[in-house]
């Protein structure tokens, strides 16, 4: 039977990043994909919209039809706001028995949204973290996840480093994104023993709205159809690398990936090597 995948995240109204790419890239990536809706995003500094969070109990009822009527091989949560969101959103996983859970600690937009709230960060690490199969944070959010100064993590040292620290916080996999390093675009992987490098060349570009959310997507497709994790990253890895350089520039500021790219182009400039 053909393998499902559930996001929990919020809604993005430009379709680049939350819900709208977590949806294409399980759909890219043949699975079945589901969604349950945390929030709706809709800002934009000319529109001046806002960020619209769903309650608890409809973010609930979401989740539960989902894992009773359809069912669920791997789950990945985005967007998830409040204190009380994430305290629900941890314990419908714990009681779900999903085994393949991705948490990518989404903070803040490429746009500028604010989408986890201050008070927010001591619910994620108690509760979520340590339910993680492998949890995704860039080099800002692990530095913030870590009490660090934002712009604490320079090098793929600091990379390196702050995978190990992130790794006691109970996930069992630790992937810190290098997105923002100076150099190829280098990500690290740590399970707790060994340690892993995934290198892609850097693109020149700034469209790159939403490449988190859909690369921990391509993370969560991949586990549901059994995937062991290296593999599933570095099929990630290509398929985001894809979307990078066939990105779409529709924005004033930052454009979203191109989600058909993998299948259209199936970049494979992409390696994995262990460190050691
Ligand atoms: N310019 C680039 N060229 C190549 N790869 C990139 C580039 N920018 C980001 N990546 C890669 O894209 C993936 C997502 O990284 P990124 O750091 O953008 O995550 P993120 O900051 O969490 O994204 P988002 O802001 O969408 O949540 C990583 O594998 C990263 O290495
Ligand atoms: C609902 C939602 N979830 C996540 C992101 C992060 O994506 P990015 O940092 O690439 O804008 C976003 N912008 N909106």
């Amino acid at each position: 039977m053909k393998k499902r995948a559930l996001t929990i995240a919020g809604s993005a109204a430009r379709g680049g990043a939350g819900i709208q790419a977590d949806i294409k890239t399980f759909q890219e990536l043949d699975v079945y994909g589901v969604a349950a809706i945390t929030a709706f995003v809709a800002k934009h500094p000319e529109t001046n919209q806002g960020i619209f969070p769903q309650s608890v109990e409809a973010i609930e009822a979401q989740i539960h039809t989902m894992l009773t009527d359809i069912g669920c091989d791997a789950l990945k949560t985005g967007m998830l706001f409040t204190e009380e969101i994430i305290e629900a959103v941890a314990w419908q996983i714990d009681q779900s028995g999903v085994s393949s859970i991705v948490i990518d600690p989404v903070m803040i937009g490429k746009m500028g949204s604010k989408l986890l709230k201050d008070d927010a960060i001591q619910a994620l690490k108690a509760n979520l973290l340590p339910q993680a199969t492998i949890m995704t944070p860039n080099m800002y959010e692990a530095a913030y996840l870590l009490n660090e100064p934002l712009d604490a993590l320079q090098e793929e040292v600091d990379l390196i480093d702050a995978a190990r620290r992130l790794h006691t916080y109970g996930s069992q996999y630790v992937l810190v994104k290098g997105g923002r390093l100076d150099g190829p675009a280098v990500d690290i992987l740590y399970d707790g023993q060994s340690l892993y490098r995934y290198v892609a060349p850097r693109i020149d570009t700034i469209h790159t709205n939403g490449a988190g959310c859909t690369y921990s997507a391509a993370i969560t497709a991949e586990l549901a159809k059994g995937k062991p994790i290296t593999e599933a990253v570095l099929i990630a890895k290509r398929f985001i690398t894809a979307g990078i350089v066939h990105a779409v520039p529709y924005l004033n500021g930052p454009g979203p990936t191109d989600h058909a790219a993998y299948r259209k182009f199936g970049e494979q400039t992409v390696y994995m090597e262990e460190i050691l």
